[in-house]
């Protein structure tokens, strides 16, 4: 049973050897806790025994009280951003509560404006003069038009905030409820650890497995029933599209670290899908299981000292032995995501000298022999461990050639679409998060007698962060949208140049989201932790995100270049 104090009571423990002190009508125990206080612990002892959420909420990651919606549950319109330091040290450091602190009760009232919607279905009105509407989407489900989340303008996409969408409905919003819940609870309050140590625990790779979300994000129109036993909990196999993985993908992005995201889905979100598309029945059948569960990891290998974006010039060599049994392979590969953990590496390897037609894509097993991983310094993305590989007569049998000898590029451009869609979403929502990060704090933070958010010039960086935001998630849309009506092979060829011209969009919003972020946090966005820890290491994360899987200069160029040949084929007239 929590235990019950009087004002007085608390205000008995104001010594720097018993200190207590109260937020939100909580009572702390923080004499030893003082000692590692990253503020100090005389800042502790000026308000002990006193009631010390002014000035709690003042220095932590949070909002003003009276903007806070305390404790209410995921779905009634909750801030599930709230509250990390609170929640990690409550089991620690909370004793008891103050015996005014009214029982935890009913849901809250729905806020002021704008009311939460029901969840109706909105009906098609045909125009008057026209015969009728065609739906857009699955008339089978509702439209999703509740009102989720802190509801500050462009903090989410805006059909989490009461507005109409043609394509998402309520197998969305469940799953939204769910992965949201998951990254409140158990990753949020770990992220910036995990980044500082440069690892995310093993459980939490596993957790991606059990939860069936490594099945959901193989970018395959259906959800792979035949290849796992796992299930998302709130979608329904036969219900899995490809707005499902997108937005999986946008609430493990909310945890505004690059690192984090990569190191649950980087390796194997780009690494897999081509061993699923293109390799033989037998090995997807031996592999993929244990891939699935989150026992095993894969990762993607292209990359080469000496070759980036220009994928024909790579020199990693694969020769056929005379027997015709095995490749074994020779080379090197650099940047390569999650490579230090993997057993699975999906690598692009030469195979002849005729350029981009003497590429073929191997699946190499850390067991084959001569595999050697060394994790890289990076500027960003921690906890993704980037890693040097190289590769010393490892000996491949021929089974695991995905697609067809020297013809592998096909296979690495199909793939690229699924890489920069990832890289999208994550930069759109990692945008979000530095504008979300800039209006609470706008809203808190006091400079020359006014709340940041009073002065023009603040407002308008929000504004030139939201109008980047909205414009590149929009077009995000409509290319999903596309994706899910196109075959790999008719996406690859039509929507290329625009998912190109889409990554350099969001990577150009992406880092000026947070240069201006950057600027409205001010000197808490220089140091790492606290209340700028976000921002700080988003900043750091932006390059990673500029120049892989196509650099802006190569997307901006492949952009115009596709199209005009794609709409060449389609009839252009000049
Ligand atoms: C339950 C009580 C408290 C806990 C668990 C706690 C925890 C923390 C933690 C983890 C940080 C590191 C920064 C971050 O992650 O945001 C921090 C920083 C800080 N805390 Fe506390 N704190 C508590 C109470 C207070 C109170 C009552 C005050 C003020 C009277 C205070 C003032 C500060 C300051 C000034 C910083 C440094 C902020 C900065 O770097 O800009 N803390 N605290």
């Amino acid at each position: 049973m929590a235990k019950t104090f009087s004002a007085s009571d608390v205000a008995s423990h104001n010594k720097p050897t018993d200190l207590y002190l109260i937020v939100d009508e909580d009572v702390y125990d923080l004499s030893k806790f003082q000692e590692e206080h990253p503020g100090g612990k005389k800042i502790l002892q000026r308000v002990a025994g006193k009631d010390a959420s002014k000035q709690f909420w003042k220095y932590h990651n949070d909002k003003l009280p009276e903007e806070r919606v305390a404790d209410v549950p995921i779905g009634a319109n909750a801030d599930h951003s709230l509250q990390a330091i609170l929640k990690k040290y409550k089991p620690q450091l909370q004793v008891g509560s103050l015996d005014t602190k009214a029982q935890p009760a009913a849901p809250p009232s729905p806020p002021a404006t704008p009311p939460p919607q029901k969840k109706e279905k909105a009906e098609p009105v045909p125009e008057a003069g026209t015969a009728s509407v065609v739906p857009t989407q699955d008339v089978e489900e509702e439209e999703a038009m509740d009102a989720y989340g802190s509801m500050i303008p462009y903090a989410d996409p805006s059909w989490y905030q009461s507005y109409h969408t043609p394509y998402f409905n309520q197998t969305h919003a469940a799953l939204r409820d769910e992965v949201r819940q998951w990254m409140e609870d158990e990753i949020m309050p770990n992220v910036t650890e995990w980044d500082e140590a440069k690892k995310v625990p093993d459980s939490v790779y596993k957790a991606m497995g059990e939860k069936g979300y490594l099945a959901g994000l193989l970018g395959v129109h259906n959800y792979p029933t035949h290849l796992t036993d796992a299930r998302v909990k709130s979608v329904p196999p036969e219900k899995w599209d490809l707005f499902h993985e997108m937005l999986l993908t946008d609430e493990l992005s909310r945890s505004g670290s690059g690192g984090f995201v990569w190191n649950v889905i980087g390796g194997f979100g780009i690494g897999c899908p081509p061993v699923v598309k293109h390799g033989k029945p037998a090995l997807v059948k031996r592999i993929l299981p244990e891939i699935l569960s989150g026992d095993k990891r894969i990762c993607l290998a292209i990359t080469e000292p000496d070759a980036g974006s220009d994928v024909a010039n790579l020199t990693c060599e694969a020769k056929l032995t005379e027997d015709g049994k095995h490749y074994i392979v020779n080379g090197e590969k650099k940047w390569i995501t999650n490579g230090i953990w993997c057993d699975y590496f999906t690598v692009a390897v030469r195979t002849s000298d005729k350029g981009m037609n003497g590429i073929s894509v191997l699946l190499i097993e850390r067991s084959h022999g001569g595999v050697s991983t060394r994790r890289m310094d990076c500027q960003g993305v921690w906890s993704s461990g980037t890693t040097y590989i190289t590769f010393e007569d490892t000996k491949v049998p021929v089974e695991n050639l995905i697609g067809k000898e020297n013809q592998g590029f096909k296979v690495i451009m199909t793939n690229f679409n699924h890489e920069r869609i990832g890289i999208i979403i994550q930069c759109i929502r990692f945008s979000r998060v530095c504008y979300e990060e800039s209006v609470k704090y706008a809203n808190k933070r006091r400079t020359f007698g006014q709340k940041l958010i009073n002065h023009q010039v603040i407002r308008m960086k929000l504004a030139h962060m939201a109008r980047q935001i909205e414009a590149s998630y929009s077009w995000l849309e409509s290319l999903i949208f596309q994706c899910q009506k196109m075959n790999d092979t008719e996406a690859m060829l039509k929507l290329g140049g625009a998912i190109a011209g889409l990554k350099a969009q969001s990577t150009v919003t992406f880092e000026f989201c947070a240069r201006e972020a950057s600027q409205i946090f001010g000197g808490l966005s220089y140091s790492r932790g606290g209340q700028g820890a976000k921002v700080e290491r988003l900043y750091r994360d932006v390059r990673a995100y500029a120049i892989p899987g196509g650099s802006e200069e190569i997307m901006l160029d492949l952009s115009i270049r596709q199209a005009m040949r794609v709409h060449k084929a389609l009839g252009m007239k000049l």
